[in-house]
């Protein structure tokens, strides 16, 4: 078996508390949201997010998502407001999907499991770096954006299925310049909020949550464009990227707040 972590059955969610403890806390993530136990908070404000296009730098297959990382060395590409209380840099964005359309989102909204979930990472640098945020349960901030399949392809998210082709496999990295992901945002604002964990190893507690209710539409194409990336290395036996998500956890009493009523 390989000993690092993936999402085979040998190495997948089930096993990574052998190597993380953590995957076992009590504020895991991801977690079905349903909407009777959710609280209205009239306190939540509203997000904004106030992205330098220039700040995108590439775009990489690490074998277990498809990454954008953005430039954040200083403050600009930042996150703020919602339940947030500081402003919080983007590092990257990555998705994950299922085999087919009917499943690969993490989070589940009243038993519906979307086609795929886009994640926007930040971070707080009031603690310095990144590795030292996700040791502070106020380090990272994740908006979470869910992939419904339709009739009509999301235009902005051509960019980055364009890219797919140069990163195939594993370890494949290309240039990936001026984009803005706030294009990816739905009109409605409107947001979920609860205090969770990275969805893969490490598992650190150190994510403020902020899941946004209304969904992108893509098309069953672009859908199929993201499940042609393979989790191999170029020369080594191809193993479609396909189901790289963590199923809902114990939601351990926890709160989840809605922006909206
Ligand atoms: N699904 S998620 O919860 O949105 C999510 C995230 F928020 C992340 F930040 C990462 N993440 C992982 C690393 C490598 C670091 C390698 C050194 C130890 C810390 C992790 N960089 N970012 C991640 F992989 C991920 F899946
Ligand atoms: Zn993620």
């Amino acid at each position: 078996a390989q000993s690092v972590w993936g999402y085979d059955s040998d190495n997948g969610p089930e096993h990574w508390h052998e190597n993380y403890p953590l995957a076992k806390g009590d504020k895991q993530s991801p977690i079905e949201i349903n909407s009777k136990d959710v609280q209205h908070d009239s306190s939540l404000s509203p997000w904004h997010a106030s992205y330098d296009p220039g700040a995108a730098k590439s775009i990489l297959n690490n074998g277990r998502t498809c990454r954008v990382v953005f430039d954040d060395t200083f403050d600009r590409s930042v996150l703020r407001g919602g339940p947030l209380t500081e402003a919080y840099r983007l590092r990257q964005l990555h998705l994950h999907w299922g085999s087919s359309d009917d499943h690969g989102s993490e989070h589940v909204i009243d038993g519906v499991k979307y086609a795929a979930e886009l994640h926007m990472v930040h971070w707080n640098p009031k603690h310095g770096n990144f590795a030292g945020a996700l040791k502070q349960p106020d380090g990272v901030a994740v908006v979470g954006i869910f992939l419904k399949v339709g009739k009509t392809p999301k235009a902005e998210m051509k960019r980055i299925l364009e890219e797919i082709d140069n990163i195939k496999t594993k370890g494949k990295e290309a240039p990936f310049h001026h984009f803005d992901p706030s294009i990816l945002f739905p009109k409605s604002r409107d947001y979920w909020t609860y205090h969770g964990s990275f969805t893969t190893p490490p598992c650190e507690e150190c994510i403020t949550w902020i899941l946004l209710r209304e969904p992108i539409e893509v098309s069953s194409d672009q859908m199929a464009k993201l499940r042609s990336l393979s989790k191999n290395a170029e020369n080594e036996p191809v193993h479609p990227l396909v189901d790289n998500w963590r199923p809902p956890q114990p939601v351990k009493g926890r709160i989840v707040r809605a922006s909206f009523k």
